[in-house]
């Protein structure tokens, strides 16, 4: 029998599925597949997702979580992918609103602004919300990637564009994946995670021409000596790893450091 005689002998419902052939001989099409006589089953597939209510443990198991870790992936994309071209800016949470190294953040968040590009960081209080204040006053583009937290976190009130993500890992491809440098202010495990993040995809080779900006010499000085005199010294990096970062205290200087590559092109 030829596909079409097949068709005219066959009901169509209303999903396209062929059911019921008039010649006694049963068949059920089911996308790809085809189910016939007693292997045909009853109702249709949105009858099945719709009516029925199983187990629900399957939604605390790995395979699930792979799609809500996808799903963040799509979001992030989907939300950043037009954004321009942007700087991360990281440092403390605990930074007092106020205090000087708030202030800084906020001039840098400001000038990055003036200088055409949109801030980006991690959505949360201290040099976060500084660096975010600064491009928001300054009619910026300013991006907060928050992160769920055990304890109660929002995003500051500076962020104008803001995602939320349950996982760090994802967070933190956005960080790269959006930004053309990264402004590293004071902070604690959470900077410097983003800081060696950075430093070892440049080591590595995973990304290219990103410069990384470390401001304020007084707190990094010291880290700065320890990778070149302990880590570099013992062989553990290279001499030329150190110079994947730079130092500086001044905020134009930072702005053009971080902003190079792009403004060579
Ligand atoms: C008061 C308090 C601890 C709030 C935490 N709330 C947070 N909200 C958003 N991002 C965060 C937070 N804590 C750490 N991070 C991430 O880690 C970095 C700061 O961590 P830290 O304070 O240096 O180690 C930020 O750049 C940010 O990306």
């Amino acid at each position: 029998m030829s596909s079409t005689e097949r068709n005219e002998a066959v009901e169509v419902d209303v999903e396209g599925r062929e059911y019921g052939r008039p010649d006694g001989r049963s068949e059920q099409v089911l996308g790809p597949v085809v189910r016939r006589r007693d292997q045909m089953v009853p109702g249709t597939t949105d009858q099945r997702l719709l009516d029925t209510r199983g187990p629900s443990d399957w939604v605390h198991s790995d395979p699930w979580r792979v799609l809500r870790i996808q799903s963040e992936f799509v979001e992030g994309f989907g939300a950043l992918a037009e954004l321009g071209p942007a700087i991360s800016v990281f440092g403390s949470a605990r930074t007092p609103a106020g205090s000087p190294e708030y202030e800084t953040g906020r001039r840098i968040g400001a000038a990055l602004v003036d200088a055409g590009y949109a801030v980006i960081t991690g959505g949360g209080p201290g040099a976060m919300e500084a660096a975010n204040r600064g491009a928001s006053e300054a009619d910026g583009v300013s991006v907060g990637l928050g992160i769920e937290l055990p304890f109660e976190q929002g995003l500051n009130e500076y962020v104008n564009i803001g995602v939320n993500f349950r996982y760090f890992f994802v967070r933190k491809t956005m960080f790269v994946k959006y930004a053309h440098g990264f402004v590293v202010l004071p902070g604690g495990f959470g900077t410097l995670d983003e800081l060696f993040e950075a430093l070892t995809l440049l080591q590595t080779g995973k990304v290219t021409r990103f410069p990384i900006v470390l401001f304020g010499s007084a707190y990094w000085s010291g880290l700065a000596d320890w990778l070149r005199e302990t880590m570099i010294a013992q062989g553990k990096a290279s001499p030329h790893d150190e110079q994947l970062f730079s130092i500086t205290d001044d905020v134009d200087e930072a702005i053009a450091l971080v902003t190079r590559v792009t403004a060579e092109g």
